[in-house]
Order: C-alpha cells, then structure tokens, then sequence
C-alpha cells in the first residue's frame, strides 16, 4: 500500500496561499513550446510550475479588448453561449473564451444580491484545480471571460473512450476533485452545487480543473439547474436549505459515473431521475470493491448530516480510507507529476488543433464579435482583472422606456453605475 503523507489543513492552507502569492510571473506563451507526444516526464515537468497565475499589470499599456484576440475555433458550447479558442494577437497566448450572451443573463431582484455577495467571494479564489479567469471583457451583447485554455478537454471525452475508470486512475480524479471543493467550502465559503462531469476538465498535463463554477448560481433557477439532474442533491432538489454537503453527494454521483458509466439514477426526463434521487435506493453493480461501494455509500447518503463530510472528516476518515490507497495526498497537493503522475496524459500535438473536443464544436463556423461598442466603460473593470486573475463580473440589463435599456455592471462586489450607458436596443 502507498504511505499517506501526513499532512493537515495549516499545510493545505499554506500551499494554496503559496499559488495566491507567486512571484511576479513572465507569461510566456502557451502555444509555443508544445510537449511532443511521449515527451517523458522531464518534458513535462518542465512546464510543470508553469501555473497560470495573474497577469502582471503593466502600467500604460492599452487596455484589451475583444478584437485583440483572434478566434481560432469552436471548444464546446454551454447554456449561455460558445467558448472559443482565441489567441491573444500580441503575445500568442491561447485562451479559453466564454462567451454570454447578455440577454440571457437579466437576473431577478432577488439573486441579484445573492450574485454580489458570490462575486465578492469568487474574487477570492485560487486554486490550482479550479480554472482561471484572466480577462473579462465585453461588447454591444456579448460578456467574454478569457479563461484558462484547458487543452485537455473534458474528463468524460477521455472517459468515454475508455467507458469505465479503475478505481485506482478514478482516485486521482475524484482526489483532485476534493482538494478543490474544500478549497471552495474552507477558504471562500462557495458551494459549487452542481459539480458535473462536464465541469471536470484536464488541463494539458493531465490534472483535474473544475470550471463554470459560480457562474451557474447567478443565474435564475435556470436550465442549468436541470441540465444536471442526475449529480444534484436531494436537498437541493427539494429546495431545502442546502449547505457544502450537497457537493459530497454530487461527488459521490460522479465518482459512481466515473466507476460504472452511468450516473446512479437515470431516466428518460428529469422528472423521473429527481423522483428516483428523493425515493430509490442506490444499487451498487457487483464487480464494485467492497472499498469502492464503502465510499459511495458514505457519500451517496440522502441525509445531508448523515452524508461523508470531507470538509470535516478529511483526516480522519476521507484519507486513510482504503479507496484512496493508491494516493499519496502530499503529491496531489503538490502535482508531483513524477511521485504521481496523472493517468491520462492528453494528447496535444498542437494547441490550436483543439484535439480533445468534439469535432462536432471544432469543426463550427467562427462568427466575429459584434462591433466593438461601449469599451471604455470597462476599462476599470480590466484594470482590476489584471491584478487579480480570478475576479468575475456580470453586466444585468435592464429594461427601460422606449426600447432602451439601462445596464449596470456589477464587479467583485462593486457595481458601477453608467447614466450614459442608455444603449438603443437593436431588432
Ligand atoms: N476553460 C476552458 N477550456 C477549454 N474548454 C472549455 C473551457 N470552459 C469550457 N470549455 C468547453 O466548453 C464547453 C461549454 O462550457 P460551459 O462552461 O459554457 O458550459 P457548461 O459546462 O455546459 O455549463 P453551463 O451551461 O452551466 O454554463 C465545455 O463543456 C467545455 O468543453
């Protein structure tokens, strides 16, 4: 068996204060330098500590805007709109670019407040497992988050060609996974809510990012609320008050999917797999380890105080439990790469080519952004998201007179009140 690292929260803590605090970094660009395939793991690690972290803010120079960034191809598309891969014009850096469309983001009077007080938290995130946010610009209709380009694709396209996981390759995922939730839950107070396959992403070395986080919860009880039936909480479901503890159950679904296929409650409409969540037993496929079923039980427990709290049990009973027995905890801290490699390393032959995502996004038309409209007015905002890579911001439109409307922008808390910002509404 691997010997557990002994390690406690302090030293936890301390890591991810470590990545808050890092020198003054050079970005060089990701596109230049790709890892040939079986590069080894020098090659790798070469670029190991190559964490993206915030862009230095360099004093007069222009402010960014969309047009600085060429796109280069279709990633993936989402309840708010595309994400695109963009290169940065000047420096050649490649970024994820999600784009929302502003329409579908009016929020109510209610989540409204609800949505400052999660930017003013969100601003405080840093992690190396949750995806970052460099730049957010906008235009005329459009908000787009230059996000970290995950060139790993989704977990679950690699998932898929494999169909089921070891458990020994599912305990690096789902450890992963952990360290960054109990990021979340200790040092920003989040509950991500709807952790999902599709939010677990490789980046180029092979390690787990979570991304969309908090975006989701600022929108109205939307869609993506039921795009994901099969991982939520039962609370969540019965719209009780729900705590960090609905994220252990949304782990245990995962760790479930990732294990067998399949989630553990299916069905042909939400409808059914949110009964089948309140009422039905989990039935645990036979070739599952007693290990592997120990922990799932202890997740995928209905009563949220009864459920495995990995916040609060970590040491105790989340880390010496045998299911982990192949991780050494210390090494996913540290993505000790050679200690513990990852156990799928993507292939990437070529940045741009965007390999592991679906040829059905690649292969899509670009459309230009909208006419470059109404910039100036973010040029604080891009200020800030200089100095601070995970800063997030949501511009709310508001209807007016006269087919106008007012748009507030609101940003880490602060909001930003524009009198001349009355813009024509167009069709
Ligand atoms: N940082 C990123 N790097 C690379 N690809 C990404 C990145 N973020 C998202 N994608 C790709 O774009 C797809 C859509 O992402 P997006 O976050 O918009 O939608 P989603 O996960 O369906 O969430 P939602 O609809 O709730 O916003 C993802 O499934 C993924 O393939």
């Amino acid at each position: 068996m691997a010997q557990l690292f002994e390690f406690d929260d302090e030293n936890l803590a301390s890591k991810t204060e470590s990545l808050a605090l890092n020198e003054p970094y050079v970005p060089e660009p990701l596109v230049v330098e790709d890892v040939p395939i079986g590069g080894g793991v020098e090659s790798r690690l070469a670029k190991s500590y190559e964490v993206p972290i915030d862009l230095p803010y360099q004093a007069g120079k222009r402010k960014k805007n969309v047009t600085d960034f060429q796109p280069i191809r279709v990633l993936g598309k989402g309840s708010y709109g595309k994400v695109i891969l963009v290169k940065d014009k000047v420096s050649g850096r490649l970024y994820a670019q999600k784009q929302l469309k502003k329409a579908s983001m009016v929020v109510n009077a209610k989540n409204y407040e609800r949505t400052l007080t999660e930017r003013t938290i969100l601003e405080r995130v840093k992690h190396p497992n949750v995806v970052k946010l460099f730049y957010a610009l906008q235009d005329f209709d459009k908000l787009y988050l230059m996000l970290e380009y995950l060139e790993g694709g989704e977990l679950f396209h690699h998932l898929s060609q494999e169909r089921i996981l070891s458990e020994k390759v599912a305990s690096f995922y789902v450890a992963e996974i952990i360290l960054a939730l109990r990021h979340l839950h200790l040092h920003t107070g989040v509950i991500y809510r709807d952790l999902k396959p599709e939010n677990c992403m490789l980046n180029r070395r092979g390690h787990l990012v979570l991304t969309d986080f908090g975006l989701s919860k600022v929108s109205t009880e939307s869609s993506s609320l039921f795009g994901t039936a099969q991982y939520i909480a039962p609370e969540v479901i019965q719209g009780e008050r729900y705590d960090t503890q609905c994220d252990w159950w949304s782990l245990g679904a995962v760790l479930f999917d990732l294990l067998t296929g399949s989630p553990p409650f299916t069905g042909n409409n939400n409808k059914k797999i949110m009964d089948k969540i309140l009422t039905q037993k989990v039935k645990y496929p036979f070739y599952l380890s007693q290990d592997a079923k120990d922990l799932l039980i202890k997740l995928l427990n209905k009563k949220p105080d009864k459920r495995l709290n990995c916040d609060t049990n970590f040491n105790d009973k989340v880390k010496p439990h045998r299911f982990f027995r192949y991780i050494n905890w210390q090494h996913i801290i540290d993505q000790n790469d050679v200690e513990q490699p990852p156990p799928i390393i993507p292939v990437v032959t070529n940045s741009e080519l965007a390999e592991n995502f679906d040829s059905e996004f690649t292969s899509m038309k670009i459309t230009p952004p909208s006419s470059p409209i109404a910039h100036s007015v973010l040029e604080k905002i891009e200020d800030e998201s200089r100095s601070n890579s995970t800063s997030s911001f949501i511009a709310i439109k508001k209807p007016t007179a006269d087919n106008k409307y007012e748009e507030s922008v609101y940003f880490n808390g602060f909001s930003y009140t524009h009198e001349d910002n009355l813009m024509e509404l167009k069709g």
